[in-house]
């Protein structure tokens, strides 16, 4: 059914990323570190109980504060039972970092989507750090690793854009004698650098030819923080689209994180046309932010650059959603790495969108979607439904294209959704009431 007008305010939750992070450093400081608004979805739930495992304590106060007693870096305890990461690649990645620089082994096992998602890409330069990895020859889960204690200090390039990898060899450097250093030849998130530079740690970035050399100093103390986590943009962005798309919509999101390496959906859409105005611009938690007033507007399709890639590479579902309602032609191409998220999103987002009256073609890098020009979507027919394939961006997003859909849009699960944005489907429905 097609939808009415988004307005008013919202609030989304905290940054899944950050709050990952948060929990990790805080598990790795003696003391107290204190977060508010950190997302409770069950990606940071996995994080925060696999934390616990490994001997911090970690609760959540009346009022929604977490409070985080670490056990200081070096202070891993071996954990008595495999750590289920459920969904989350990066609560595995990240953890595996961890882990190959203490003297403990664990196992890590995940649901069915985890369970596909390629390891190979830690396991290879935590394997030259020295820690042990006992894993099938695809390198996925479930697997046990045996860290190293001392570990190797070592300088890697990063063979693939992945915040995850650089953000487990740094997290593997801190408890490691010496400086481990990660050349990232393309930007990606930075919060890892961020953060471990506010808990104290000796971390440089430097550029040098377009390359961003990161180097962390090993036997770290971290001083426990206070930390306010942001909105997350990644959340922001399916409702940045739906007030885009629909038609009268005028609606602020409050407290979006505007990192430049995650603002690429909103450069991407004000060059399709969008109107999305930064409010209040200032810096919560060492990270920049704004309130975003989101306009309905047309939008026109484009090419759109593969270098913008890895600042917006969860939004690009929704892209496609708000490609799909343009005028004229969008193509994407570079994104080798959506096929090897929670599912395949080029092939899941291709079929989708097909199913609910899209015109889309599939390449290999990429998706060419012809847009409508603002008139709406059919929608699922009867008996149709989108697979998720246990992927919550592909629910989301194509409960952004119900709503510009004439018969709505129907999913075999909303279930994922939980993983990073439990209250999204009330959310929206407020917000479009
Ligand atoms: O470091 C992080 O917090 C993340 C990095 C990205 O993954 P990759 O590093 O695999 O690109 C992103 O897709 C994921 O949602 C979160
Ligand atoms: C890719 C994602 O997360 P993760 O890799 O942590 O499962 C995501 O949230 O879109």
């Amino acid at each position: 059914m097609p939808s009415g007008p988004l307005r008013g305010r919202i609030r989304v939750p905290g940054d899944k990323s950050i709050s990952h992070r948060s929990l990790m450093l805080g598990a790795l400081a003696v003391g107290e570190t204190r977060v508010s608004g950190l997302l409770e979805g069950e990606d940071v739930l996995a994080t925060a109980e696999a934390m616990r495992q490994m001997g911090a304590t970690i609760t959540r106060e009346a009022g929604g504060t977490w409070s985080i007693h670490g056990v200081g870096v070096g202070g891993l305890l071996q954990p008595a039972a495999p750590l289920d990461m459920g969904n989350s690649g990066t609560s595995t990645r990240l953890l595996m970092g961890l882990i190959a620089s203490h003297g403990i082994s664990a196992t890590f096992t995940g649901d069915a989507s985890l369970s596909k998602r390629p390891m190979g890409r830690v396991i290879e330069p935590l394997s030259l750090m020295g820690a042990g990895f006992d894993a099938s020859d695809g390198g996925t889960l479930p697997l046990t690793m045996h860290g190293a204690l001392p570990a190797v200090p070592m300088t890697y390039r990063l063979p693939v854009a992945s915040a995850q990898v650089k953000s487990a060899i740094l997290l593997a450097g801190l408890n490691t004698p010496g400086v481990t250093t990660v050349i990232e030849p393309v930007p990606t998130r930075d919060h890892s650098e961020r953060m471990l530079r506010g808990f104290g740690a000796e971390l440089t970035v430097d550029e040098v030819d377009g390359e961003r050399i990161i180097k962390v100093r090993g036997d770290a103390e971290l001083r426990p923080q206070t930390i306010e986590v942001p909105g997350d943009p990644s959340s922001a962005a399916f409702f940045i689209v739906a007030a885009t798309l629909v038609e009268g919509s005028d609606l602020v999101i409050e407290n979006v994180g505007l990192n430049p390496t995650r603002a690429g959906l909103i450069e991407v859409l004000r060059l399709m046309g969008a109107s999305i105005e930064e409010l209040d611009a200032r810096e919560v938690g060492g990270e920049p932010v704004a309130d975003l007033r989101v306009r309905h507007a047309p939008l026109s399709g484009i090419d759109v650059d593969p270098a913008v890639a890895p600042s917006m590479i969860d939004e690009f579902p929704v892209l496609f959603v708000a490609a799909a309602l343009a005028k004229g032609t969008t193509r994407t191409s570079g994104l080798e790495e959506l096929r090897v998220k929670e599912s395949d999103r080029i092939s899941a987002m291709a079929e989708a969108l097909a199913l609910a009256g899209a015109r889309v073609e599939e390449t290999e890098d990429g998706l060419t979607i012809h847009g409508t020009g603002g008139e709406l979507l059919r929608g699922t027919q009867d008996g149709h439904e989108v697979l998720t394939h246990l992927d919550h961006r592909i629910a989301m997003s194509m409960a952004i294209a119900g709503l510009v859909s004439r018969d709505g849009v129907a999913v075999d699960s909303t279930a994922p959704i939980a993983t990073s944005f439990p209250d999204f489907l009330s959310l929206l429905h407020g917000a479009s009431a």
